[in-house]
């Protein structure tokens, strides 16, 4: 009896296995090849704007081999079925320009550019987001490409050697914005995969958001015009701010941290002031470090003013830039200067359209419904993970990312903590900040009205 149970056990089993394979092949050969469109980034460059080839099923390494190797390995299987096309009109998001005569086929990406302030609270920020079943995050934690690509200043970004480092044969201007666009986002996302997510018609899926960070792009001023001009799809902004007297000193504890720093924070502070006032951006008058605390707001008002100045505003971004480069990027002070970093923003990104600014100490006290005031400007639904307990508002998370990069697992315990800056140093801080502050009202409304005190 116990031999006949077996058998018949068996024999189910078999039967079971060979149904699941059979269906497992019917799927993969020929179902799933009418729901998932495969393309190739090389078949969107060489087949101009009109259509695109869309082969039935393609091996994931041969994404981003060229095309020919492509149908030579397919070729059988093309034989057999001729290929779908599929026309670009039919792609949602879809941003084209010329190359060399070739038609380009990019995905609009990213949709949103987390932008600063550096120190702020962008990686758990950036955290959140990820977890988002829409969103996308950039390949790098930190895309640094309108930072690093454009490192010059601003001024020799006009010259037409510079914008051949994209592509050195591209001959126009609109040629070589466009094999910058195609590099920002080859870079950073995986175009073909993202044209396939695009392709909304038959496929019946959601568009995924896209979005990438880097905190150093807030700062820099040529940034907001150079993403207008190579995105053209605008897109969203996102910009949180901090107290700029605790990022100034979130941001030199991080340098230390790096071993990236061999004077102190005041040093480091005397040492950018005068770089400033070398290039009029400021008018604070050397005052040694021992006289900080003895500073009175009611006394010294006077001295803590945001310079009146006769420079235009290229000359205003150039010197900008100079103090930048010549602090090697320890600007602790200048980067808390937001109003005119927002007002440039603002120029390009219009204020709650197109660009959100939120405050870092409202992130902190209550993440959920700030995220959902983000979802609601990013127009992306609101998971049900953001409503209940399961949000991660640790708010070391970040900082556990940090340190885990930077100085290895064994800094875990340190995290947050770090000794505070001294009494004196705040003082004189706020008082710097404090007329800086105050105009920002005039770029982001009254609710902003004595922010930091
Ligand atoms: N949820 C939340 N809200 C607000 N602030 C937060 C949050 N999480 C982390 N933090 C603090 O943000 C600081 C790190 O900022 P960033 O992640 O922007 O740093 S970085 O520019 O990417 O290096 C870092 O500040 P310091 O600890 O003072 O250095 C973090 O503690």
């Amino acid at each position: 009896m116990a031999g006949r149970n077996k058998v018949w056990l068996f024999m189910f089993g078999l039967t079971y296995s060979l149904s699941a394979f059979i269906l497992l092949f019917v799927y993969e050969t020929y179902f799933r090849s009418l729901v998932v469109s495969q393309f190739s980034s090389d078949s969107f460059e060489s087949r101009g704007a009109e259509h695109l080839t869309t082969p039935r099923r393609r091996k994931a390494t041969v994404a981003s081999g060229n095309f020919s190797s492509w149908s030579f390995q397919n070729r059988n299987r093309e034989q057999k079925r001729p290929n779908r096309v599929i026309p670009v009109s039919q792609i949602e998001n879809v941003h084209t320009c010329t190359l060399h005569n070739d038609t380009i086929t990019l995905p609009m990406a990213p949709d949103v550019i987390l932008a600063g302030a550096m120190k702020s609270g962008t990686s758990y920020f950036w955290n959140l987001l990820r977890k988002h079943p829409e969103f996308i995050p950039s390949r790098k934690f930190e895309a640094h490409f309108f930072d690093w690509q454009f490192a010059v200043p601003p001024k020799d970004l006009e010259s037409h050697e510079f914008w051949t480092r994209f592509d050195e044969t591209a001959k126009t201007r609109e040629e070589q914005m466009c094999a910058a666009r195609k590099r920002y986002i080859d870079d950073n996302f995986d175009r073909e995969q993202l044209l396939r997510m695009r392709y909304n018609r038959n496929n019946n899926r959601r568009a995924k958001l896209t979005f990438e960070k880097t905190p150093n792009y807030m700062f820099l001023p040529q940034i907001p015009r150079l993403v207008h001009k190579i995105c053209p799809w605008n897109p969203k902004i996102v910009l949180i701010l901090r107290n700029p007297v605790d990022r100034a000193y979130s941001h030199f504890v991080m340098d230390s941290e790096k071993d990236a720093v061999n004077l102190s924070f005041e040093e480091y502070i005397q040492l950018e002031l005068d770089t400033m006032r070398h290039y009029g951006l400021t008018n604070v008058p050397k005052i040694p470090v021992e006289e900080w605390g003895n500073l009175d707001h009611a006394d010294h008002r006077h001295l803590f003013q945001v310079p009146e100045t006769n420079m235009t505003r290229d000359e205003v971004d150039h010197a900008d830039w100079m103090v930048y480069r010549q602090r090697h990027m320890r600007n602790y002070l200048q980067r808390g200067t937001y109003s005119l970093q927002l007002e440039r923003w603002k120029e390009h990104f219009p204020l709650n359209e197109r660009l959100l600014v939120l405050d870092n100490d409202r992130l902190l006290k209550e993440p959920r419904k700030v995220m959902g005031e983000v979802l609601a400007f990013l127009e992306a639904p609101r998971p049900d993970f953001f409503a209940n307990e399961s949000v991660p508002v640790d708010t070391s998370e970040s900082e556990k990312m940090r340190h885990a990069r930077v100085k290895g697992i064994s800094n875990l315990l340190s995290i947050g903590g770090y000794d505070p800056m001294a009494n004196s140093t705040r003082r004189f801080l706020e008082m710097f900040y404090k007329p800086y502050n105050q105009q920002i009202v005039n770029v982001l409304g009254e609710e902003w009205r004595g922010v930091w005190g």
